[in-house]
């Protein structure tokens, strides 16, 4: 057997208690065998299910936590982080992110997604819900990097003719169907219409149809601004979620973006098809959309993951990040400063985030996939530590991070990343950034 064994760190259970133990994985299998003495199979003991142990992870001093899920994020749009701010959703992709994104080729899209690859490692995140363009390349990126993800083309119909509309559609459902189980089944995939308004109601049946026999999950942003429920309500005097039913997308394996605006009817409707909401805080903030009710969905009994969305609405892809911004904004939402605890966002960012893409992982316990973080809890800023998992929620960042692993592999060892190389990665993506300005406006 070819063992890694993560020593000397605390480690967050499933429970939310914290034990001091070292956690061994079976690399070849890309799952965990062992949290101290306790163990997956019929082995008395952790040294009898692991004679040897070929690599160790010094974890002294840290917290050992399951790898993050960033369930919702468009990760090449870290090339244009910071390329267009301080607007609202509508005028922000039609003025500036979608011209920009008419001039992006194929090659950039695998720039910016390596950028975000190694973001997230370094902030260790280790399975992500993409949706964008050129999925190939994203999809070539996770192979390399070493990272777990469902991957989406996104579909938008709006100002296409019928047959560019339904290439857009076919596109999704093929690439849905071709990288399913890519990346030694790192990789799935879901079929990802960007939006309840942006794509046509022909074209989201037909689509959505496809998808159920393909037997691959919906993806999609609904609820996320007023500004995109009422003409929903107005043309169809339902809301978004009851069309989105009435399309067959509020499924058990479906899983929406955002779910700002969304009334104690829908959700009622999303806990009883156990569809997930993917929560994006900082992007809901500074696109001024609106205050998810975090709070009432999780009380109903939705599953509510974190989403950085791309990095140009928010602008990283810290998952960290996230879990503050979940706990203060779903606070301000409730009025009710006990509301979205700790203890909530870590489980948001971990166990509801795996259940909500479906992918292994989010739980540190014999048996799980080996996807883990090991966060340092000595830096100043952490001191002294009363409870390690307020920690997490209010005052570890992602720098933090000492070590990330994703299927039993180390993606990242004593703050060096391992499966990409950082400087080629961010020089490569600063040029295509640089490059894709450069045409975007010489072409105004
Ligand atoms: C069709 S691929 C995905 C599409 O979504 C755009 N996008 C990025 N952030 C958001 C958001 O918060 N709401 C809606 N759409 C968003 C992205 O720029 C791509 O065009
Ligand atoms: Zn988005």
């Amino acid at each position: 057997m070819n063992a890694l064994r993560v020593t000397g760190g605390r480690v967050l259970r499933p429970d939310g208690s914290v034990t001091g133990s070292d956690v061994t994985i079976d690399r070849d299998a890309g799952t965990i065998l062992a949290v101290g003495e306790e163990t997956a199979g019929d082995e008395a003991t952790a040294a009898e299910a692991v004679p040897d142990v070929d690599e160790t992870l010094d974890a002294e001093g840290g917290l050992v936590v399951p790898g993050l899920v960033n369930a919702h994020t468009h990760v090449a749009m870290t090339l244009l982080r910071g390329y267009a701010d301080d607007k609202e959703l509508d005028a922000w992709l039609r003025e500036d992110i979608w011209p920009a994104e008419a001039e992006l080729t194929a090659d950039d899209v695998e720039a910016g997604a390596a950028l975000g690859a190694l973001e997230m490692i370094r902030s260790g995140t280790t399975a992500f819900a993409d949706m964008y363009f050129a999925m190939d390349r994203v999809a070539d990126v996770v192979d390399r990097a070493g990272l777990r993800a469902r991957l989406g083309h996104g579909v938008v119909t709006v100002g296409k003719d019928d047959a560019d509309a339904r290439a857009d559609v076919k596109e999704s459902l093929a690439v849905a169907r071709d990288l399913e189980g890519a990346a030694d089944g790192r990789i799935r995939t879901a079929f990802m219409p960007h939006s309840l308004t942006t794509v046509g109601e022909a074209y989201l049946r037909e689509g959505v149809a496809e998808a159920r026999e393909a037997g691959v999950p919906v993806h999609l942003h609904a609820n996320e601004t007023a500004e995109e429920v009422d003409p929903i309500v107005d043309k169809r005097g339902e809301r978004p979620v009851t069309y989105a039913e009435d399309l067959d997308a509020l499924g058990p394996d479906d899983f929406f973006a955002h779910g700002v605006h969304v009334d104690d009817s829908e959700i009622e409707r999303l806990a009883d098809a156990g569809t997930a909401v993917v929560h994006c805080p900082a992007s809901n903030m500074k696109l001024a959309s609106g205050m998810a009710p975090v709070q009432r969905l999780r009380d109903a009994g939705v599953t509510v993951a974190l989403g950085t969305d791309g990095a140009a609405s928010n602008n990283d892809l810290d998952v960290f990040d996230e879990m503050r911004d979940a706990a203060m904004l779903g606070k301000l939402a409730a009025g009710d400063a006990a509301a979205v605890p700790a203890e909530a966002v870590v489980e948001m960012a971990t166990a509801a985030g795996a259940e909500a893409l479906g992918l292994p992982g989010g739980r540190i316990e014999p048996g799980a996939a080996a996807d883990l973080a090991v966060v340092d809890l000595d830096a100043p800023h952490l001191t002294p530590v009363h409870d390690p998992v307020s920690h997490l929620a209010y005052a570890a960042r992602g720098s933090d991070v000492r070590h990330t692993v994703c299927d039993g592999r180390v993606l990242m060892r004593d703050r060096e990343v391992l499966t990409l190389d950082a400087e080629a990665v961010r020089e490569r993506a600063a040029d295509a950034a640089s490059d894709l300005v450069e045409r975007v406006d010489s072409g105004v």
